[in-house]
């Protein structure tokens, strides 16, 4: 029951041993699991060699039991072992399915522990790494703003309150003025925990607070409420931001950024390209509106390969997508647009029913207006030029290399 509801809700590839020896077999490949879930019951093993194997493996070790006595607890706590979950209790599955997707995102968290006290920083970060984060350790304030620095997938950090230099609440006042609560947790920790600390945590930007010494019991779950947290957030801005078809930043959430991105091209120039599928009507009309979906998705794929780090790329509705290139004018930008004509033209697009069918774009491009809305207007106008002139094709405004304007000039 826990191979399948973990395989099918989370399409986990699983795999289920019924002894010891084989558990040895499957865990000499290196890198093949992130996880074990084991009973204690095994024809070929005791329990307490059973628990010795698998913590042994270095990686989070779940135990899924019958029986959770005071025995049973004491082998539990003695190791190190993620949780212990009583089988056939309601909703024990549904934990376990919870419990194997947070592991398995734990592994792409950094989170950073700051403590100036060597045991207590040990501690945490052991707990961290025993839930799978990769984990960072900083002895001060100012060691945790270099590590935040550094590793951009710190989204969790722990800190201590008393600290020589910088004390936990500066250090999360610090923190907060570049990383607001939608991408970093922070947990407050200390010996002290006394309520106008704990409040003077929280008043500071602190998502949680855990009293020293705690259970790793407490410590997981806040762990992972605070992540889980994020996770969700996430979850919600890309609802919000990303076009549900492709995947693509949506209208909305390109004209957040798009101010942005055409401000940062003010130096060097930027283009705007609308892009439009050719009589995609037609698609649809020949080979249904699930075939006319798979195009979409197909053109939103090479929309983006083709954008670099620094553009903006959006399905700006329908059949319609935009494309915001700082730093490209002239040839450039003609080139830019049209090697991706080329690349979607020749892109074949496979049907479910085995069929094959190719497409075109026609773009239109913009390499100068005043202000965002005027390049846009610019470049849906000349998208219609480009329609009108038989589609397949890139018509744009002011495409004309810097250096041949000037060529011009002297000749005139
Ligand atoms: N399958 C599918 N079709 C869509 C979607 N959004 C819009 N359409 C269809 O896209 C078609 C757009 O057709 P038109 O705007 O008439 O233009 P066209 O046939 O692409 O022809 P030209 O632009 O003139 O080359 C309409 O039939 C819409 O119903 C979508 O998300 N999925």
């Amino acid at each position: 029951m826990v191979a399948t509801a973990v395989g099918e809700r989370l399409g986990l590839p699983i795999t289920v041993v019924t002894s010891l020896a084989q558990a040895r077999v499957e865990l000499a490949q290196p890198g093949r699991y992130f996880l074990v879930f084991t009973g204690l019951v095994l024809a070929d093993a005791a329990p307490d060699d059973i628990l010795d194997f698998f913590t042994g493996c270095g990686m989070p070790v779940v135990v899924v039991s019958g029986v959770y006595d005071e025995s049973v607890r004491q082998k539990v706590q003695a190791r190190q072992i993620v949780d212990c979950v009583l089988k056939n209790t309601p909703g024990s599955i549904d934990y376990l399915v919870w419990l194997a997707q947070r592991l398995e995102r734990n592994r792409r968290i950094g989170a950073l522990v700051v403590d100036d006290s060597p045991s207590a920083r040990v501690l945490a970060a052991g707990a961290l790494r025993l839930y799978g984060f990769q984990v960072t350790e900083a002895d001060s304030g100012a060691a945790a703003l270099e590590a935040l620095a550094l590793h951009p997938s710190i989204r969790l950090v722990i800190t201590d309150y008393q600290m020589p230099g910088m004390d936990g609440l500066e250090l999360i006042r610090r923190l907060r003025a570049t990383h607001t609560r939608d991408r970093l947790s922070i947990i407050g920790i200390s010996g002290s925990g006394s309520a106008p600390l704990v409040a003077q945590f929280l008043k500071h930007g602190a998502n949680d607070f855990l009293h020293k010494p705690w259970s790793r019991e407490e410590f997981f779950c806040r762990v992972s409420q605070n992540v889980d947290n994020l996770d969700l957030i996430g979850t919600l801005q890309d609802l919000a931001t990303r076009d549900f078809l492709t995947g693509l930043p949506n209208r909305r959430h390109f004209f957040d950024r798009g101010a942005q991105v055409y401000q940062a091209g003010q130096e060097d120039g930027v283009a705007a390209g609308m892009l439009d599928i050719d009589h995609f009507k037609h698609i649809n009309d020949t080979y249904g509106h699930d075939a006319g979906d798979l195009a979409i998705k197909a053109v939103a794929n090479a929309v983006a390969r083709h954008v670099r780090t620094q553009d903006l790329a959006a399905r700006f509705g329908g059949e319609e997508f935009v494309v915001l290139a700082p730093g490209l004018q002239g040839e450039d930008a003609r080139d830019y647009f049209e090697c991706l004509r080329a690349d979607i033209g020749a892109m074949p697009i496979a049907l479910p029913d085995g069929r094959s069918i190719h497409l075109t774009v026609s773009i239109g491009v913009c390499t100068s207006a005043a202000g965002l809305s005027a390049m846009l207007a610019e470049a849906d106008r000349q998208l219609y030029v480009a329609k009108a002139g038989g589609r397949n094709r890139v018509e744009g405004s002011s495409m004309v290399r810097a250096t041949d304007r000037e060529a011009l000039m002297l000749a005139v």
